[in-house]
């Protein structure tokens, strides 16, 4: 397995990723070479300094897991990692210390002219009343997103004895007030209100140049604006002029649209202090980045469930440890579904029962979408492509919750391909997966191995029939089981098998007077 490392990270990362495959540590290929490596790649692991866009996943035949060891994911195209199945981890933790230390440095630096005070010294000047700045005691913070770097910058700012108030539409009042920070329901109000604005959001169509010239208006003369977020948050023309004449004070830069900045006028700015998307680079959150990310590799590759998968759901450990065994039910209850109407499934029907049926069920969707594709699509169905591969192909998916206590915690699964229609309910007991009712029928069977499914009428000998042909052939039956409504009426014979059954074979057992249907499921 070839994993390749294309900007720099935590040497204690290498050493976990060299124990899963042969490293290549490529940190200055130019576009053309890039193109060249990832063609052989299974793993790409990258940081900000990449663009990992359509063409080069596109190239990558065999990439099948893109690790960010950081949190901005901007310089990926997810979308079409998510087309091929790719999945997308990174580290959404690693460095929000340190991006938040570094937020509170620029707006102290800020704040006291540090500096152009420090260059103007080294220039063998003594200017000490040039240099003259603001407290920030006593001055209103406005921060723009109340995520995780958001809030270990309010924590911060609480020490200088700042007041805070925060512009996020995605949290709540209370939240926010249990941070000992006032919300504000607008943008505009934070800019007229914040002596120090600072961001704290993703770079999104949203949230693109959502400082312009018109919040810039808005601010407080002399304000003084810090974004340690991503460039493009601001509009660079509109900050140029309000620096330029003043009406900002003094603007902190970590980032920047284009990156590294190429003829920004800004840098021509004496109000302008800046570093090069520095947020990240600590040696605490280079290391947690680089293994987080490396660990989380480590899990997918070894075929767990890793917690910073960017394209699917995330879900704390505790909830995720109860619907893991559910999503195992929920792809084999998919496989059987499949193999036994083995047509062209037009709907699936999915209805959880019990306590399940409060928790976030989209992962085991995903599962039973994941088992329900496999057996027809040769390779690369995963609980990332799954709801897409699935909606590409016409099936509708119908998810719908239950308060009925029947089953206890289950899964019914309801689908219909050219015509027919296949229904089971499961469960797990001990850990494993159990049906619970196959077609309406009940039973109590571990599906596992192979599995014979019998539709037939309910008649003496049925079960000594289908035994003596399966004996004839060698055929071991490991456990069996029927289910029926009524003597003598339709009937389901569940035979769990220690060998697969030929074709012949089937074909006798189908000849079988009373016999409907058979098919058999490999599991
Ligand atoms: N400078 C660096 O080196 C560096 C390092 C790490 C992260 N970052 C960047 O910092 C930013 C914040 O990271 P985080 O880990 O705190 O993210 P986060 O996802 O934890 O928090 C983002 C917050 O923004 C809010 N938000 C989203 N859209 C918004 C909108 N339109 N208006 C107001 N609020 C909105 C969300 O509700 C959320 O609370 C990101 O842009 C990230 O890429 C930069
Ligand atoms: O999103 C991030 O993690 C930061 O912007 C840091 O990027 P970097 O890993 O390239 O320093």
């Amino acid at each position: 397995m070839k994993i390749l490392i294309t900007d720099p990270i935590h040497e204690e990362a290498i050493k976990i990723l060299k124990e899963l495959g042969d490293v290549v540590v490529a940190t200055d290929l130019s576009r053309e070479e890039l193109l060249k490596e990832i063609e052989d790649t299974d793993i790409l692991v990258v940081r900000s300094g990449t663009k990992v866009d359509r063409e080069l996943i596109e190239r990558g035949k065999r990439l099948k897991i893109i690790g960010r060891a950081g949190v901005g994911v901007d310089n990926i195209d997810v979308e079409a990692a998510t087309e091929r199945g790719i999945i997308v981890v990174n580290a959404p933790d690693a460095s929000s210390i340190s991006v938040a230390e570094l937020t509170i440095g620029l707006m102290l630096a800020a704040a006291r002219n540090i500096v152009q005070a420090n260059n103007s010294v080294k220039r063998g000047e003594w200017n000490r009343k040039k240099f003259k700045g603001i407290e920030l005691y006593g001055k209103t913070l406005g921060v723009v997103g109340l995520g995780r770097i958001g809030q270990q910058v309010v924590k911060r700012a609480k020490a200088f004895g700042m007041n805070i108030i925060a512009y996020d539409p995605y949290v709540s009042k209370e939240f926010a007030e249990s941070l000992g920070v006032k919300l504000v329901d607008d943008l505009n109000k934070l800019c007229e209100l914040s002596d120090v604005i600072t961001l704290h959001v993703p770079l999104t169509p949203k949230t693109k140049n959502m400082i312009g010239e018109e919040q810039i208006k808005r601010m407080k003369e002399g304000a003084i604006i810090v974004n340690c977020a991503r460039g493009g948050l601001i509009d660079e023309k509109a900050l140029y002029e309000a620096l330029k004449n003043k009406k900002i004070r003094a603007a902190a830069l970590d980032v920047f649209e284009e990156e590294p900045p190429k003829n920004n006028p800004l840098l021509e700015l004496e109000n302008l202090i800046c570093t090069p998307h520095l947020g990240a680079s600590t040696e605490e959150a280079q290391r947690a980045a680089g293994t987080i990310v490396a660990e989380q590799i480590k899990k997918i590759v070894n075929g767990e469930l890793a917690e910073n998968i960017v394209n699917m759901p995330n879900l704390p450990a505790e909830v995720l440890g109860k619907i893991k065994p559910y999503m195992v039910l929920a792809e084999l209850l998919g496989n059987i579904v499949m193999q036994v109407l083995d047509g062209s499934v037009k709907r699936v029907e999915v209805i959880y029962y019990g306590n399940l049926s409060k928790e976030n069920t989209d992962l085991i969707n995903r599962a039973l979408l994941k088992g329900l594709l496999s057996p027809i699509l040769l390779a690369g169905v995963n609980l990332v492509n799954a709801p897409i591969l699935a909606k590409n192909r016409g099936i509708e998916f119908i998810e719908s919750k239950s308060n009925d206590t029947r089953y206890g915690n289950a899964i019914k699964v309801v689908a219909e391909a050219n015509g027919k229609s296949f229904s089971l309910v499961g469960s797990i007991s001990n850990n494993k997966p159990i049906i619970l009712e196959i077609e309406g029928y009940e039973v109590n069977f571990i599906p596992e191995s192979v599995v014979l499914i019998i539709r037939h009428i309910d008649k003496p000998g049925m079960i000594g029939k289908v035994g003596t042909i399966l004996g004839e052939y060698g055929i071991n039956i490991a456990e069996m089981q029927v289910g029926r409504k009524e003597p003598g009426g339709d009937s389901v014979m569940l035979i769990k098998l220690d060998h697969n059954v030929p074709e012949e074979v089937l074909k006798k057992i189908k000849e079988i007077e009373n016999i409907k249907d058979a098919v058999v499921v490999k599991l």
